[in-house]
């Protein structure tokens, strides 16, 4: 085994400038707009001219050309997905769907609930499905049937009625069999073949293939949270997931080798995510990089190994704090999309934690294992977006609407505290329409 000869980044955070502190805190959620110039000419061709941008962009950024009967993902190319793939593979999709469903059924709000708040003045709300969603699945650098079975599963448990798939085709013009597969147990037949900005751009506005969508949902590259920036005024684009990132934070019980490999998880994502290591424990800091170079330099993927490297070299590496207060601190500053807990007890500092995606406790919690199959989300805000915005659940596919009613003796019971608050706020139609009312 050659070790590599890169130099993982190490910083003792009280003695880092300021200028590293706002690169590593603000990682790749840097300014995106020279994306939003590359993409805003793709978004104009395709609500001007449809399918034809679609074919034309496909073919640019994704290198294979459909024809128009193409886009849309047949039923036949369904049933060769189901033979293409091997049992085991199924299985496992099975088993995360099973798993999946049932923490997302978990989150199932009651459809509607009324209060009395004076006699005869009940209020309350009513919980109603999205009617039509699209689900990104992202393309680019590794295929996602994972991210299907995310988004896809709290949309089917919401009840959304219509529910179709964007996803980029690979070299032969094809998705994914086993993004099919999980389309197929998911029960929804709209997948289409688009990707990228283009894509977004096809639910926004529509096309003659592609239907117009009420919402989009889904991770992607800074090429489709670029078009959802820029397209934001014609459809909602949900959680912000961009490039993965993880926080190991680690005191001197953490095992070394256990947290060097889950370091690697989320940087093995691409070149733009970030994975830090934050510890107070100059000795773990040591063991954890030795083992880091041993792992990386055994990594079979060139591709996954060059992700790796840069991530750590970049946005990602070690973080050397005074205590662990300070590693907590920095956490929460850094709002991470996953957070590791590797310290000797870990439910002892789970509500010191105030902003994270998501929360792993102990030495073998590895967000390997909630990626794919435990069963909550993994479609998590990235880029600070933590400190405000939840995973992605079932409440991204539902809606709340207030219901109230109201009797006659209610109104008389409340009416005078109305009328006068019309009248503090110099509102003259809402106090009559309650004065004149008996
Ligand atoms: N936060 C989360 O929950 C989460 C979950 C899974 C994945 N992710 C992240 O999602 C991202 C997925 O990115 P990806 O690249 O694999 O897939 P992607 O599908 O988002 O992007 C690839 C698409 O971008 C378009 N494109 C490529 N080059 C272009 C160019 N020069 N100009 C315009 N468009 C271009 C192409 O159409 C291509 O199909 C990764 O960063 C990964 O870390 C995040
Ligand atoms: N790490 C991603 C969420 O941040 C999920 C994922 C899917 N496949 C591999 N990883
Ligand atoms: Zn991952």
């Amino acid at each position: 085994m050659v070790l590599n000869k890169i130099k993982i980044n190490k910083l003792i955070w009280n003695l880092t400038s300021e200028e590293m502190k706002t690169k590593i805190l603000d990682r790749a959620s840097f300014d995106i707009s020279e994306q939003i110039k590359l993409i805003e000419p793709v978004c104009e061709a395709v609500r001007n001219e449809g399918d034809k941008a679609i074919i034309e962009f496909t073919e640019k950024f994704d290198r294979v050309k459909l024809q128009k009967d193409q886009i849309a993902v047949s039923e036949e190319e369904f049933l060769e997905a189901k033979q293409l793939l091997d049992e085991e593979t199924k299985k496992v999709i099975e088993y995360a769907t099973h798993n999946i469903r049932r923490f997302h059924e978990a989150q199932k709000p009651e459809p509607m609930w009324m209060m009395e708040m004076e006699k005869g003045v009940m209020a309350g709300e009513k919980v109603t499905p999205i009617s039509d969603v699209a689900c990104y699945v992202p393309g680019g650098k590794g295929s996602f049937p994972s991210v299907l079975l995310m988004l896809g599963t709290p949309a089917t448990v919401a009840g959304v009625e219509k529910i179709i798939v964007i996803t980029p085709p690979n070299k032969e013009g094809k998705v994914d069999p086993a993004i099919l597969y999980a389309a197929d147990i998911l029960n929804i037949h709209e997948v289409y073949k688009a990707g990228g900005a283009q894509s977004i751009a096809a639910v926004a506005f529509g096309t003659e293939t592609i239907p117009k969508c009420s919402k989009v949902i889904g991770p992607g590259s800074s090429f489709v949270t670029a078009a959802k920036l820029f397209l934001r005024e014609y459809i909602d684009s949900g959680v912000p997931a961009g490039p993965s990132e993880s926080i190991i934070l680690a005191d001197e019980h953490a095992d070394p080798k256990k947290a060097a490999l889950d370091l690697l998880i989320e940087a093995e994502h691409g070149p733009d995510s970030a994975a830090l290591l934050v510890t107070h424990c100059k000795d773990i800091a040591d063991q954890v990089e030795e083992q880091v170079y041993h792992l990386i330099a055994s990594l079979e993927s060139d591709i996954r190994r060059q992700f790796v490297e840069t991530v750590l070299t970049n946005y990602g590496g070690i973080i050397i704090t005074d205590n662990l207060e300070e590693s907590i601190r920095f956490a929460n500053e850094y709002a991470p999309e996953h957070i590791e807990l590797m310290v000797e007890k870990p439910f002892e500092i789970l509500n010191e934690i105030k902003n994270a995606g998501e929360i792993l406790l102990g030495d073998y919690s590895a967000t390997s294992l909630f990626n794919f199959v435990v069963g909550p989300n993994h479609t998590l805000p990235t880029g600070q977006y933590a400190k405000t915005i939840s995973a992605v659940s079932i409440h991204d596919f539902l809606k709340r609407s207030s219901i109230g009613y109201v009797t006659k003796s209610g109104f008389h019971t409340i009416k005078d505290y109305a009328a006068k608050f019309a009248d503090i706020e110099g509102f003259e139609t809402h106090a009559k329409a309650l004065r004149e009312r008996n």
